[in-house]
């Protein structure tokens, strides 16, 4: 899958596909990254990339022209790509929405700075709007580079097996169990003896049941609009129980 970044800081995106995981898929070929910079079309000898809003108030825009230069160059790279934009106007990214996106051969993202970019950019050029959530941000990079990872780990053959498995574990859309790891007695705190057990039944079990307690208890929110199976609801019920006393 190739992405295409309408960004002032292509050297940031770029940088994803430099360690890890996605910098075996990109060594590999499964995925790319490339950078198109409004600053690389500017004219005056400032190389000005931001303009003053009409309306006035505080801060600046994204100079149209510049913008859109870099966007075109973007689209000619990746013709088939639909354009992203990173903002906080968009629909929130979720697994779903990564998922749909996976199945892309090509996507551009733009990624504003200053205040945002002209309205009018976003109706000629942009198909969907994103928001990684509501807090302020100094730019949409991060959204880019968080959209692109989880994205990524969705093509086949980005993960090797054994971690694809564990990507469709969390895909069952609880919270994860509670992870030990040597050594068995910590500061006085020891390792849940059924994992020591090697009865691995009674481990998955376990497991389970903890990613239902702690989603029950933090997130009840991944309960809405979703079937339990019978196991997960007699856990749930046996939790409750606990709950009661
Ligand atoms: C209500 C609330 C969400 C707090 C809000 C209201 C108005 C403005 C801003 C704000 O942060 N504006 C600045 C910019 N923000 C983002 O690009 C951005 C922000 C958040 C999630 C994102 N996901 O992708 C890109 C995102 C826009 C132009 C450059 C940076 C935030």
């Amino acid at each position: 899958m190739r992405f295409g970044v309408v960004t002032l800081f292509p050297e940031w995106v770029e940088q994803l596909t430099s360690v890890g995981v996605l910098e075996r898929a990109s060594q590999n070929g499964l995925i790319s990254v490339t950078g198109f910079n409004p600053r690389d079309h500017a004219t005056d000898n400032h190389r000005s990339v931001d303009d003053r809003p009409f309306g006035g108030g505080p801060g600046m825009l994204m100079q149209v022209d510049t913008t859109e230069a870099a966007i075109i160059k973007a689209r000619e790279a990746l013709p088939n790509a639909p354009v992203v934009y990173l903002s906080p106007q968009g629909r929130a990214l979720n697994q779903p929405l990564v998922q749909e996106l996976a199945r892309l051969p090509e996507l551009i993202l733009l990624a504003g700075r200053y205040e945002g970019i002209d309205e009018r950019l976003v109706d000629e050029h942009v198909d969907l709007e994103v928001s990684l959530g509501d807090y302020v941000l100094s730019g949409g990079e991060l959204g880019a580079m968080v959209l692109i990872d989880a994205v990524s780990r969705m093509v086949p053959g980005v993960l090797g097996d054994q971690a694809s498995a564990e990507q469709d574990s969390f895909a069952a859309h609880w919270l994860d169990c509670p992870h030990f790891t040597r050594p068995v007695d910590y500061r006085g705190n020891t390792v849940p003896e059924v994992l020591r057990s090697g009865h691995h039944g009674r481990i998955e079990a376990w497991r389970l049941q903890q990613s239902l307690e702690r989603s029950w208890d933090r997130r009840p929110d991944l309960f809405e609009r979703k079937r339990l199976t019978t196991t997960e609801l007699s856990m749930i019920n046996e939790h409750l129980s606990t709950l009661e006393k």
